[in-house]
């Protein structure tokens, strides 16, 4: 029998779709198949593989603190299903209105469904909803208030930097599906590369779609999902050359990829 290649593609953030298929020929000798045997095959296997990808969804990946259009590309050759830019002007990672768009109409030409984020923290309500035209999405990351998010949902969520009990209580007070869950570190909005507790939001990750942020790399990510059981995984310290905030290393990245894949 023909073997069946597909590719799948994620099409949303739910949905997965079959985008091609191949067949090479079979190990075994088979001189008598005939084309209408062989898209008999092809159909049965498709039906079984769309079946297998409905109910095994992978935890996503999303690669933040991207400064250039080689890192983000490398990012969506390795599988991540997300970037975050960050705007935010203090952070070692922070990118200009113009490197910005640079970045985002390579990432268009590449691939024109991928999911963009803008990271930003404690922007006026218009310039937050003037970057919402450019991304797909924005990411809180400052001391907004659960009032300041209501009118950018549901394009948006908040960042959470926990640290204890009463800050996963506080989360709930931000309204949307989404949340982000940060190490609470005095003195900076995050980025740290810093691990938290992470029994603290197992339960918050069963009551909302939460991405697990915080000091995560390619030797803990396994262990944070299996603790956590996420929607998603943000990494931004834990993929770059190492003293080099503002590159990323293409190996990590994919080193990443493959131990959250391991995990899900
Ligand atoms: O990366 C930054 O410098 C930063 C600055 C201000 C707010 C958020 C920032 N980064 C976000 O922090 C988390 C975790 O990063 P790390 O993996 O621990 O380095 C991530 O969501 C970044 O987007």
């Amino acid at each position: 029998m023909p073997a069946l290649h597909a590719t799948a593609t994620r099409v949303n953030d739910d949905d997965y779709v079959l985008t091609s298929t191949s067949l090479s020929p079979s190990t075994t000798t088979s001189t008598t198949t005939t084309t209408s045997d062989v898209d008999v095959d092809v159909r049965r296997q498709r039906a079984r593989l769309t079946v297998v990808l409905a109910f095994g969804a992978m935890t996503k990946i999303k690669i933040c603190g991207i400064t250039n259009p080689e890192d983000a590309l490398a990012c969506i050759e390795a599988g991540a299903d997300a970037i975050g830019l960050n705007l935010v002007p203090t952070s070692k990672r922070y990118v200009t209105p113009e490197e910005t768009r640079v970045i985002l109409r390579a990432v268009a030409a590449a691939a024109p469904k991928f999911l963009t984020v803008a990271v930003v923290a404690d922007l006026p309500l218009a310039e937050m909803f003037e970057w919402q035209h450019e991304f797909g999405c924005l990411q809180l990351h400052g001391n907004e208030t659960p009032q300041q998010l209501l009118p950018l949902l549901p394009h948006a969520y908040k960042a959470v930097r926990i640290g204890d009990a009463q800050d996963v209580a506080s989360a709930a007070n931000f309204a949307g599906e989404h949340l982000l869950a940060d190490a609470k570190v005095a003195g900076t909005l995050g980025g740290t590369g810093t691990i938290f507790d992470w029994t603290l939001v197992r339960e918050l990750a069963r009551a909302r779609k939460l991405t697990l942020a915080g000091g995560l790399d390619a030797t803990n990510v396994h262990e944070a999902i299996s603790s956590v059981k996420p929607y998603a995984v943000d990494v931004a310290s834990g993929v770059e050359l190492v003293g080099n905030p503002r590159r990323k290393d293409s190996a990590r990245i994919r080193d990443f990829v493959r131990e959250v894949k391991r995990a899900s």
